[in-house]
């Protein structure tokens, strides 16, 4: 079988975009697709693929499935090249459009229209949630923002924040880099987190400007991770470090993240590049 994909970036965090708007791709079953198409030797390889399907509750659906075939709720780097997918394909009308993910309802808008293959994105990533629901409350009967979390004899300030996908966040002094693969895989898998979760160290610069490295549930280390970005500018907002409109730096580029409080909604607007179109045979 010989399968048409688009592969795209967002600051680093790469994707293979697949068309499966008649249900065709399905029956191979995705968790093994992405398997096999993110392999970066025998495969086309990627941080996740994205799929494009019909939606009944909105303009369109959106599936992510990381590099080990595990399937996430939503990935924001991904949704900025989903949107530049769906409208460089004219797949929709409009430059601003609800996707249905497993994280509820999304609305990318592009800002920028595709110049040399790059688009710029503008997602509302929704209402954060702080969890788990186990977290304690301290004295004074507000909830700690963040818990001491052991794993692998080290203790770490966590503040845990759903973006429809789950993310522990760590804020550390000054990052050297390496805190994704030497923390990152205990604390993917540890048991205050039942679904694994992504892991951020973040470097505090300034009230409007962090550093951020992560460890992402199902990928490894990645360049960046948008929902990531976000669940990051909520912890440290509540943390007391930054404002609410932070530009968040990660090792493929930068994304600038807004939280709204009007609304609660979090606004994420960053690049989405199309690398390459191909075909693979499976
Ligand atoms: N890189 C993504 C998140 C992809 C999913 C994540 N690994 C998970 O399992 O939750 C982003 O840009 O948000």
């Amino acid at each position: 079988m010989v399968l048409e994909f688009a592969k795209m970036e967002g600051i680093g965090n790469d994707f293979v975009l697949l068309d499966d708007m008649d249900g065709a791709l399905g029956a191979m079953g995705y968790p093994e697709l992405a398997r096999k198409l993110c392999d970066r030797r025998f495969g086309v390889g990627a941080d996740g693929i994205i799929m494009a399907l019909p939606s009944e509750t909105c303009d369109i659906g959106f599936r992510i499935f990381n590099s080990d075939g595990s399937e996430a709720e939503m990935c924001g780097n991904g949704m900025r090249c989903f949107a530049a997918f769906v409208n460089d394909r004219g797949l929709l009308s409009g430059t601003r459009f609800t996707v249905e993910t497993k994280a509820g309802t999304i609305v990318p808008e592009i800002i920028e229209a595709t110049q040399n293959g790059v688009t710029r994105v503008c997602v509302d990533m929704g209402e954060p949630i702080l969890f788990p629901p186990k977290i304690p409350f301290d004295v004074d009967g507000d909830r700690a923002v963040s818990v001491p979390v052991t794993a692998d004899g080290r203790e770490y300030a966590v503040t845990a924040v759903s973006m429809g996908n789950p993310h522990a966040v760590i804020v550390v002094g000054r990052l050297t880099g390496d805190e994704p693969t030497e923390f990152g895989p205990s604390l993917e898998v540890h048991p205050l987190f039942p679904e694994k979760t992504n892991v951020e160290f973040v470097e505090v610069v300034s009230p409007s400007e962090v550093k951020m490295r992560v460890w992402e549930r199902g990928a490894g280390e990645t360049l960046a991770c948008g929902t990531g970005a976000c669940a990051t500018a909520v912890a440290t907002h509540l943390l007391g470090l930054t404002g609410r409109e932070v530009t968040v730096g990660l090792k493929g580029g930068d994304l600038a993240i807004a939280w709204n409080e009007a609304d609660n909604h979090i606004l994420k607007t960053g690049p989405a590049r199309l690398v390459y179109e191909g075909r693979v045979r499976l």
